[in-house]
């Protein structure tokens, strides 16, 4: 990919980083930063633009954290580094825990009301490392801690978003498009008898089902209009990463319209049931009168070109890393669906949180 004019050459990391089994895609140098997700569009409509790389927020009313780069480099998959060791102080929990578990409850009453059928809530943990953690090394620990080596890092201009994402919210080469959505989970167990077991009753869990089933027809609905084929695997594949089992449905679809790019497309599917409800605009209105803002937690995360290829993971197991490069807030959320158990919600979101906090080397048991 060739260079447009770039105003910020840095010699420290690079400044956008997407990690995933078949190789990393990494920036070199800042050129445009768009906060407005049309100018972005626009630039790669007119060639002003090759590429575009960073971040999409949850609310698209929200700004972006989109630049085009100086140029885009195309390398063999992060091999990852174990974490170096922290520990935290100034650690401050929104919503806490009794609050968080108050919020399910009234989302399961919401859905038994019938004004929703789904809706993620999530929580967030803010706190001080003991020392500045480089983000090369937390790029490392992060693709370190799961075996797809996943990780993503996105300097946004005045913090950095660096994440181990495993959920696809797309990849596009031509007219083919691959998603894999992931809902419903159980958290991992360095016992393996008990790990087994976790999987097992999450194979076997209709409510964990359910709660996926709202992602795949959201995704076959924005896809079916625009796709010439499309092709939804019958039942979810059983994947883990370092801390959770989760179900997960393979989707293929072949664009009928070239003209439909990468970011086009990430702005049509996002955000899926998998971090907002069902249906999108009810769930985001009650995640909007009972949450803090999210800001970039949940949105999506990758890289576009002008040919209208690229691949956009959605942005959770995530953090912000301050300038200062110590301080950080990282979320977590789960789906509620009609018999979520506000306990159950709550562990779900802890162990979600140990992806970004043993990757900071901080002991999260
Ligand atoms: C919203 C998150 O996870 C999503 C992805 C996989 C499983 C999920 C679940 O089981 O609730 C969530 O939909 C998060 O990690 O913050």
């Amino acid at each position: 990919m060739s260079g447009k004019p770039v105003t910020d050459v840095g010699t420290g990391p690079a400044p956008f980083v997407l990690s995933r089994p078949h190789g990393v895609v990494r920036a070199e140098g800042i050129g445009r930063r768009f906060t407005a997700v049309s100018d972005a569009v626009s630039a790669l409509r007119s060639g002003a633009a090759d590429a575009v790389v960073g971040a999409l927020p949850f609310d698209p009313t929200d700004p972006a954290a989109l630049f085009a780069p100086g140029r885009l480099h195309r390398e063999q998959a992060l091999g990852g580094r174990a974490p170096v060791r922290h520990s935290l102080t100034h650690l401050v929990e929104i919503p806490d825990a009794a609050t968080h578990r108050e919020r399910v409850r009234r989302a399961v009453a919401a859905i038994h009301a019938g004004d929703v059928d789904k809706v993620v809530l999530a929580r967030t943990v803010g706190a001080m490392l003991d020392s500045p953690i480089g983000i090369g090394v937390l790029l490392d620990a992060l693709a370190h801690g799961n075996s797809e080596h996943n990780a993503f890092a996105v300097d946004t201009g005045h913090s950095w978003l660096l994440g181990a994402s495993p959920e696809l919210l797309l990849h596009k080469s031509g007219r083919e498009v691959t998603c894999h959505p992931y809902a419903g989970s159980a958290p991992r167990s360095s016992d393996p008898e008990a790990d087994r077991e976790a999987r097992d009753e999450l194979a076997a869990s209709g409510k964990d089902h359910r709660e996926h089933a709202f992602v795949v027809e959201h995704l076959r609905e924005r896809l079916a209009p625009i796709s010439e084929e499309l092709s939804v695997a019958t039942r979810p594949q059983l994947l883990s990463t370092g801390e959770m089992w989760h179900l997960a449905t393979p989707i293929r679809a072949r664009l009928a319209d070239p003209d439909v790019g990468a970011l086009d497309l990430a702005l049509r599917l996002s955000p899926t049931p998998a971090v907002c409800g069902t249906p999108t605009e009810t769930a985001a209105q009650f995640i909007r009168d009972h949450e803090e803002p999210r800001g970039l937690y949940a949105g999506a995360v990758g890289w576009a070109d002008a040919q209208g290829n690229g691949e956009w993971m959605v942005t959770i197991r995530c953090l912000e890393l301050n300038a200062d490069r110590q301080t950080f807030r990282t979320w977590a959320g789960g789906g509620i669906v009609a018999d979520s158990d506000p306990d159950a919600e709550l562990a779900e979101t802890t162990a979600k949180l140990r992806t970004v906090l043993r990757a900071l080397g901080v002991d999260a048991r």
